[in-house]
């Protein structure tokens, strides 16, 4: 579901379409789309303070979205990201499950 919507974001980028929110985001460009991130990680942060799963959903696939938009604008395809978390994956060493972060 994420591959094929992000896929259609690519799509949008390369073959724009009249009426599209998503070419409208890459119309008004990077400071817009970065607003919207932010604006929508807020109302997530809220959805779940609230304690309503309904809304937390909603805005988590707004900033699903809007997250795929950026990685679509700056050119990153899906499989850098997957194989970052994948890289992640055998990093998990300590006994109380947090990663072991090499920062060099
Ligand atoms: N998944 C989404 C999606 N999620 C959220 N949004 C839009 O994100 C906006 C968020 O709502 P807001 O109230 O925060 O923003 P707004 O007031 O409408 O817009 P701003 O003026 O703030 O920019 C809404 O307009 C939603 O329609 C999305 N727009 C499109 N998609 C998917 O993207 C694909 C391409 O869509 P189009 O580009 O519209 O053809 C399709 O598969 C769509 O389902």
């Amino acid at each position: 579901m994420i591959e094929s919507l992000y896929e259609k974001i690519r799509q949008r980028k390369i073959t724009p379409q009249s009426g599209s929110y998503t070419n409208y985001l890459f119309d008004e460009g990077l400071d817009k789309i970065l607003k919207k991130v932010g604006e929508e990680a807020t109302e997530v942060v809220i959805a779940a303070k609230n304690d309503d799963e309904e809304e937390l959903i909603s805005e988590m696939a707004d900033l699903t979205y809007h997250c795929l938009v950026l990685l679509a604008e700056k050119d990153i395809s899906l499989e850098k990201l997957q194989a970052e978390l994948e890289k992640r994956e055998g990093k998990i060493s300590r006994t109380d499950g947090r990663r072991d972060i090499n920062l060099l």
